[in-house]
């Protein structure tokens, strides 16, 4: 089973005007709300692929029971821990460019933590456990470390989509799989990345670290795969983008997803990059009709 944890799950409120005048009156032209939270996008998107999943993590409040009600209603497991505090609503405004004003998030208490602790402590050894986006403050530092000392204690395989100190801390117990953007690669090791060399010769460093497998994403320019003995570039598909939100989570569930119903790495590099690009190309997250019309245009090389 493949279980996402989102710490701090959202309500994405997408907000569009034509223009914006700071200080002003602004009206909107539309507006669209999702479930939203990293780990949360990673099971609507798996969901879509036909892997089984459970999603996990902190709920509470008005927002809380809308993702938790929204995603019933499109059929994924949800065993989140329910708390007293709101759930956060994160802002997206687009005026021809993207704005995001992601909030803070609840207060979680002591007794909330335990729960969700003592939820991983019931992972099995081959479970696959998604751990992405950000803490709430009253979390602190460290509180992924201890989720990993869960999963790698019941021997589930974790997969890790954070930056920085949690990623770095991260690797020495062997993530399935890390996905920085080149962006994050480069803010990773405080260096400036202008080449593919650079590229490979700083993702390596991950699998030196620890990590067994690495995805680079670059947006709408293609994307790498560093494993042991092999480093692969795939082309993405070209296509309108109409919202990026959750491209890097959706890549994770498409590369996961087809690992978990038991096809080869390849086949999983293609389906990340496929998904990545859906929903890139989608108000919402991809649907499984727009991620099989992409598929055949991905190409993979070796590097
Ligand atoms: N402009 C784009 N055109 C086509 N595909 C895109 C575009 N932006 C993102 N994607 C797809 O989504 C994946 C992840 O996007 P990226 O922006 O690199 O990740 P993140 O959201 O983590 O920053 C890319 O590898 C690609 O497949
Ligand atoms: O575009 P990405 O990085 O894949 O993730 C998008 C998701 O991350 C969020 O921006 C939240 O990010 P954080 O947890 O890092 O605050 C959500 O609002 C959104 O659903």
């Amino acid at each position: 089973m493949i279980y996402t944890v989102t710490l701090n799950p959202s309500i994405d409120y997408i907000v569009e005007v034509e223009f914006i005048e700071l200080g002003g009156l602004n009206r909107m032209t539309r507006d669209m709300k999702f479930p939203g939270g990293k780990g949360i996008n990673v099971s609507r998107v798996l969901n879509q692929l036909g892997a089984e999943n459970t999603a996990i993590g902190f709920l509470g409040g008005f927002t809380g029971r809308y993702i938790d009600e929204t995603l019933g209603r499109e059929g994924i497991r949800t065993d989140f821990v329910d708390i007293a505090d709101d759930t956060r609503i994160n802002v997206k405004l687009k005026h021809g460019d993207e704005t995001e004003i992601n909030g803070l998030g609840p207060v979680i208490r002591p007794e909330e933590t335990d729960a969700l602790l003592h939820k991983l402590s019931q992972l099995q050894a081959g479970d696959i456990v998604v751990l992405s986006g950000s803490v709430p403050p009253s979390l602190g530092p460290g509180f992924y470390e201890r989720l990993i000392g869960a999963c790698r204690k019941s021997g589930a395989e974790f997969v890790m989509d954070t930056t920085g100190e949690a990623l770095m801390k991260a690797l020495v117990h062997r993530p399935l799989l890390v996905k920085p953007n080149h962006h994050e690669l480069a803010e990773l090791f405080g260096v400036v990345i202008d080449s593919n060399e650079l590229l490979v010769t700083y993702g390596r460093k991950l699998l030196e670290e620890g990590a067994q497998h690495v995805l680079i994403s670059m947006a709408g320019e293609g994307a790498l795969l560093i494993t042991t003995d092999q480093v692969y570039h795939a082309n993405v598909p070209s296509g309108t983008v109409r919202n990026s939100v959750g491209a890097g989570d959706s890549m994770i569930a498409g590369f996961v997803g087809t690992l978990a119903l038991g096809k080869d790495l390849l086949e999983a590099f293609r389906t990340g990059v496929a998904s990545g690009s859906a929903t890139a190309f989608s108000d919402d997250l991809a649907v499984k009709e727009a991620i099989d019309r992409l598929i055949p245009q991905v190409n993979i090389t070796k590097w």
